[in-house]
Formats: structure tokens, C-alpha cells, sequence
């Protein structure tokens, strides 16, 4: 469950990325998430694994406040969820293996079970056979979705992605779309920014619109105005 209670976030030097934005994703929800550049898409998805911090208002992460919560217990928070972040880009000098083992290495999983996960989580994504390779030799797309395993060999509950289809064809495009819809089908709760909402189309996701660092928009809302009041 992710609650965005009236959150604002100006950063420093005065800019307001998001003003009053409230909204409530129930478990198992597939979102997406979109707006012109600058509506603040990525300031929203960072708030939730507390890279930033709202100015104002509370985030809510399975009933946790985490607006104010410590640094050390930031990496217990995101253990229980899967980041595919434009900042988390694959580590070039390593593996593929390597790269979706990391979250595993990083928080001291027993090795042998690591290993397992991450090639559970190479054949999730379809790639499996290929953790030996290098990343510099795979496709975008291919690329992509090792960010995908890697972001997922934790199995989180929640996993949210910022425009992980930017910069690619259309065709590995929509076969991220749908890799993410699998994950949805599985029970995860998939949080998606994207420039190209109609990529989702066919997954019947909620939509929210960002315009300006105003939920200009939420799908589930839209045309029962007493849902809308109630909110
Ligand atoms: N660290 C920062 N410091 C100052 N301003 C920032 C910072 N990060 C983002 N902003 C500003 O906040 C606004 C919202 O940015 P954000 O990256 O959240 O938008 P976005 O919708 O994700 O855009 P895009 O689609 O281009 O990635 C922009 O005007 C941006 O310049």
C-alpha cells in the first residue's frame, strides 16, 4: 500500500516539483504514471524508497510514515521494494549475473541462495543463459530488463520503475510493458512512470497525470465525482 497524503516537494532554491498531491495505491494495483517533462514524475517515484523527502505532507509505505524516517532504517524499507531508477544504471566492469546479484551481496544474503534467486530472476526477464555476458554487449532492451532482475531478485511486494522504456524501440518497448504486467499478474503492486501511457494501454492500468507537480488526473476517480470528494 502506497499513501501520498497532500505531499509537497519544493527543492532547494525554491522550485515546487509537487504541491498537495494525494493519492492511495491499494495492494496489487498496476499504476501508471504520467505527465509532460518537469510535472515531476521522478520527484514523485523518489520519494517513495526516501531518496528525497516530501517538504510538506506524509508518504506511507504499508502503513509505515517513512517522511521522516532514520537513515539506517532506510535499507530495510527498500529491501521490500524493486527500484528501476534513470540514477541505478548497471555497473559496466561486471557481469550480468553480478549486476542482479548485487542487492543480495550488498545486504549479506547466504551466497548459494543468491545465486539461486538471481537466476530465477535472470529467467523471470528472459534472459536466462546469459549472466556470463557483459552488459556492454547486450541490446537496450536486454539491458533494461537486467535492471528488471535486478530490481526484483529481493521479490518485492512493490515495484516501481521510472520511464523504463525511454530509448527504446518500440518493439522492446512493449515487450517491457508487458514484462511488467506479468509481474502485476503475479501479485506485485507496479507503480510505472512513462511519457507513453498508451504502451499500458492493453493492461487496463490506473492512470494518474501529473501536470505542473498536480495530480492532475487519477483514473479511479475519474467520472464519480463522490469517490473524488471522498478522497
Ligand atoms: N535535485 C533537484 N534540484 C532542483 N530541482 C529539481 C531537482 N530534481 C528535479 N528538479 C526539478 O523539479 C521539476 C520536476 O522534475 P522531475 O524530474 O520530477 O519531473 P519529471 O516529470 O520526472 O520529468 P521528466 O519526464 O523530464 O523526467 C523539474 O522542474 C526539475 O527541474
Amino acid at each position: 500500500m502506497i499513501v501520498f497524503e497532500d505531499v509537497a516537494k519544493r527543492y532547494a532554491g525554491g522550485y515546487s516539483a509537487l504541491a498537495g498531491v494525494s493519492f492511495e495505491i491499494r495492494h496489487g494495483e498496476l499504476v501508471v504514471l504520467s505527465g509532460h517533462s518537469g510535472a515531476g514524475k521522478s520527484t514523485l517515484l523518489k520519494l517513495i524508497p526516501v531518496i528525497e523527502r516530501p517538504s510538506a505532507g506524509r508518504v506511507l509505505i504499508n502503513g509505515q510514515d517513512v517522511s521522516h524516517l532514520p537513515p539506517a532504517a532506510i535499507p530495510y524499507l527498500r529491501r521490500n521494494l524493486g527500484l528501476v531508477l534513470q540514477e541505478n544504471r548497471l555497473l559496466f566492469d561486471r557481469s550480468v549475473f553480478d549486476n542482479v546479484m548485487l542487492p543480495l551481496v550488498i545486504t549479506g544474503h547466504p551466497p548459494g541462495d543468491a545465486a539461486k534467486r538471481a537466476a530465477a530472476a535472470l529467467e523471470r526477464v528472459g534472459l536466462d543463459g546469459r549472466g556470463k555476458e557483459m552488459p556492454a554487449g547486450l541490446s537496450g532492451g536486454e539491458q533494461q530488463r537486467v535492471a528488471i532482475a535486478r530490481a526484483i531478485v529481493n521479490r518485492p511486494s512493490i515495484l516501481i520503475a521510472d520511464e523504463p522504456t525511454a530509448h527504446l524501440d518500440p518493439a522492446y518497448a512493449a515487450d517491457i510493458a508487458l514484462l511488467f504486467r506479468s509481474f502485476n499478474d503475479a501479485g506485485v503492486t507496479v507503480l510505472v512512470s512513462t511519457h507513453d501511457a498508451g504502451l499500458f494501454a492493453a493492461s487496463r492500468p490506473r492512470r494518474l497525470v501529473l501536470a505542473k507537480g498536480l495530480l492532475a488526473e487519477d483514473s479511479s476517480t475519474a467520472g464519480h465525482p463522490a469517490a473524488e470528494a471522498s478522497a
